[in-house]
């Protein structure tokens, strides 16, 4: 069989990428966690590559926590940015096709209309900054690369904003949360059902692609939509950027457009509230 390494393997994207590929019978899939699958330690990377020689690999390894990455520009560019150099250069050696993900976050997010791959990426935090350098370094490094860029990624699995607000509001009767950032949620089973498809396709169309769910949103009626769909009688306060000081600044306006990854992919994009139904079942709601 043939062998895919997927870096962050356990992460939510990871978790996501386990269950969407559970009944592939084509390929091997090998999950690495930080510590067998360090994408710092060039020595223990070579080893990898060296002995699955995969035919894929997929990167969900990351620093994604966005308001400390403020102040570990440091470890954030070395995860973000070297380590997916690092991945690059490997694949570009062993004739590996690389999947990486991005974000958003590379964007100011100060104009409206889509955003496309061609729009200049100019973030203004240090988590985007670092995706961004990791996104360069990639297209210099290697030919064979898909690195798809998403957003406001949640799931069943670990850490996500879904997940957060039905947590505070099992808790507290009222939640105040921003409306003066606009983007779109994206289910991350969804994303894997399209890496997937990908690597089932064995579409060579390799480059950089904008994915997220279809439909625009901001935190405040995406909050209040996760309450909606899962019942629950949680009051939400409509909250102005100035009104919910972060350390980090997040873009104001994200909005991706998709149409180069329906063309090219033949991906088709579920609506946002469909997906969140659907992983609100997951939840047990
Ligand atoms: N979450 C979101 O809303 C969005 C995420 N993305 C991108 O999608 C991708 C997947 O994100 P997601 O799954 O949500 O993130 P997670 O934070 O859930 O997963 C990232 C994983 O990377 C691991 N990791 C950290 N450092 C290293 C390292 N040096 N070597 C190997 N693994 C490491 C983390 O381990 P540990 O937890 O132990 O540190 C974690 O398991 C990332 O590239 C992210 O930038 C894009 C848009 C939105
Ligand atoms: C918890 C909470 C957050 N917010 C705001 C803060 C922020 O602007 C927005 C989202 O907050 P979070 O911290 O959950 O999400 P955040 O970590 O900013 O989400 C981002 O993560 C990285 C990894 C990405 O790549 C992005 O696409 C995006 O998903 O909601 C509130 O207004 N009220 C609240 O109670």
């Amino acid at each position: 069989m043939k062998n895919i390494l997927v870096f962050g393997g356990v992460g939510q994207l990871g978790q996501c990428i386990q269950k969407a590929s559970a009944s592939s019978e084509q390929f091997n899939f090998i999950y690495l966690d930080e510590v067998k699958g360090n994408i710092l330690d060039n020595s223990l990377l070579s080893d990898l590559f060296e002995e699955y020689k995969p035919v894929y690999i997929i990167n969900c390894a990351a620093y994604t926590a966005v308001d400390k990455a403020e102040d570990e520009l440091e470890l954030s560019r070395k995860i973000n940015a070297t380590g997916a150099e690092n991945l690059a250069n490997l694949s570009e050696q062993f004739g590996s096709t690389m999947i990486h993900i991005s974000t958003d976050f590379v964007f100011e997010g100060n104009q409206t209309g889509l955003l496309t791959e061609e729009d200049i990426a100019k973030p203004v935090g240090v988590y985007g900054l670092t995706k961004l350098e990791g996104e360069v370094a990639i297209q210099k490094a290697a030919h064979k690369y898909f690195i798809l860029r998403t957003s406001w990624l949640y799931s069943e699995f670990a850490n996500n904003f879904v997940k957060t607000m039905l947590r505070l509001g099992a808790d507290r009767p009222e939640l105040g949360v921003i409306v003066d950032q606009v983007g779109s949620p994206t289910y991350a089973v969804d994303l894997a059902k399209v890496i997937l498809q990908i690597i089932e396709s064995g579409s060579e169309a390799y480059g950089l692609y904008h994915y997220s769910n279809e439909g625009v949103t901001s935190w405040y009626d995406f909050a209040s939509t996760i309450f909606e769909l899962a019942g629950l009688k949680v009051k939400v306060k409509a909250l102005k950027t100035s009104e919910y000081p972060t350390k980090a600044r997040r873009p104001f306006y994200s909005v991706m457009d998709k149409t180069k990854v329906k063309q090219n992919l033949g991906v088709e994009v579920p609506y946002w509230r469909d997906s969140l139904k659907t992983c609100l079942v997951e939840l047990g709601y």
